[in-house]
């Protein structure tokens, strides 16, 4: 890949964990690097003691990670991560709009498809910043164990190969390995429509259905979410890689992940507002069940996972009557 862009500084969007942990890859590769949060403590805690309490307990981050509360100093940086929740980068476009040159590269880093309309993370960022180009960084990764340095992969994903080979160049690090990719579409779906099925995952640990159950829900997830990117126009090989299948496996194996342990609190039969109440980090799953199975039928394509775990989020549905009809869906030829 040709590469002829340098960048020297990357701002990050988002104090919490995943914000904090890109922080810590671009600060440790040596770039200058500054992470804007609206929580003063949360600045105060990273500038000070090297450290995000609230949201990534006991690790040390780069002590060259810097923060901010004032979203215009990132207006100086030559590439920004936006880190926030899905349903908030809408507002982080707007609020750094004013503050920002069109050819600054806008990296997508969460994982969600809005509810209100339906649009892709990319398609947010193209009526708000339409001239900025965008990237998609998308894949296995807990924060916690990004912080910490262990090995990790991801997908970059951006239309203009070069302007990837340089964001690539910017974060890539031994221990985070991004592999670019053409397709920006796909990139997204895969870390949108995971959350989801994570949390039916978690769902059936909660129900001790067991580990059968569990593998078949991940490889029959897998068939949802492929014929749902292809409807959408994303590449087959996207759906199995990093930020598809890749993806999909860690966020359905490990109660690390929020939508996982979210599900099983729902399986074990507690009470959403109860499990929102104790525990900090969102779950964009709970967020992109429903809108996932609205454009699902738009597209015309059959997303029965997504549908139970919408219905069950969404209304006083019994889990063992949805469970019922889940399993009586008549039997098929295998493939998507
Ligand atoms: N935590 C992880 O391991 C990973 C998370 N992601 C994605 O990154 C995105 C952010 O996730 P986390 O950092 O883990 O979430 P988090 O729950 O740890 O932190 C969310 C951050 O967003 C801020 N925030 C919440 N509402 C806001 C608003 N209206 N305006 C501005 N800021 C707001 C919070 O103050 C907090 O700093 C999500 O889409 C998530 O799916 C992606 C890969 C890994
Ligand atoms: O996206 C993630 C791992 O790749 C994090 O998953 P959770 O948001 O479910 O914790």
């Amino acid at each position: 890949m040709e590469n002829k862009t340098t960048f020297r500084s990357i701002g990050i969007l988002g104090g919490g964990a995943w914000g904090t942990a890109l922080g810590c890859v671009s600060a440790r590769k040596g770039q200058k690097t500054l992470l804007w949060a609206r929580n003063e403590a949360v600045v105060a805690d990273i500038n000070h003691n090297h450290a995000n309490h609230l949201y990534l307990p006991d690790i040390a981050l780069e002590p060259r990670l810097k923060a901010s509360t004032n979203i215009a100093d990132l207006g100086g940086c030559d590439a920004l991560l936006l880190v926030s929740p899905a349903q908030t980068i809408r507002h982080m476009a707007l609020a750094l709009r004013p503050h920002l040159d069109v050819h600054i590269p806008l990296i997508i880093c969460a994982k969600g498809i809005e509810q209100e309309t339906g649009a892709l993370m990319s398609q947010v960022l193209g009526d708000v910043l339409p001239k900025n180009p965008v990237a998609v960084l998308s894949g296995p990764n807990f924060a916690g164990e990004v912080a910490r340095d262990l090995p990790a992969a991801v997908t970059l994903a951006c239309h203009d190969e070069a302007l990837g080979a340089a964001l690539v160049d910017a974060i890539g690090a031994p221990t985070f390995r991004p592999y670019y990719s053409p397709d920006v579409i796909g990139a997204q779906i895969g870390g949108a429509v995971k959350n989801v099925l994570a949390i039916a995952c978690g769902m059936v640990a909660g129900l001790a259905l067991g580990e059968n159950a569990r593998a078949a829900l991940i490889t029959r997830g897998l068939a949802e979410m492929t014929r749902f990117g292809l409807a959408l126009g994303a590449l087959r090989e996207t759906m199995t890689g990093l930020s598809g299948v890749g993806d999909l496996i860690l966020t359905c194996s490990s109660e690390q992940s929020r939508n996982m342990s979210l599900g099983k609190a729902l399986g074990e039969g507690r009470k959403m507002a109860d499990i929102l109440a104790e525990r900090r980090g969102v779950a964009e799953g709970a967020a992109s069940a429903a809108v996932v199975q609205k454009l699902a039928l738009e597209v015309g394509v059959d997303m029965p996972i997504v549908e139970a775990v919408a219905t069950l989020l969404h209304s006083d549905a019994d889990v063992g009557d949805v469970l019922k009809h889940l399993l009586s869906r008549p039997f098929r030829h295998e493939g998507i």
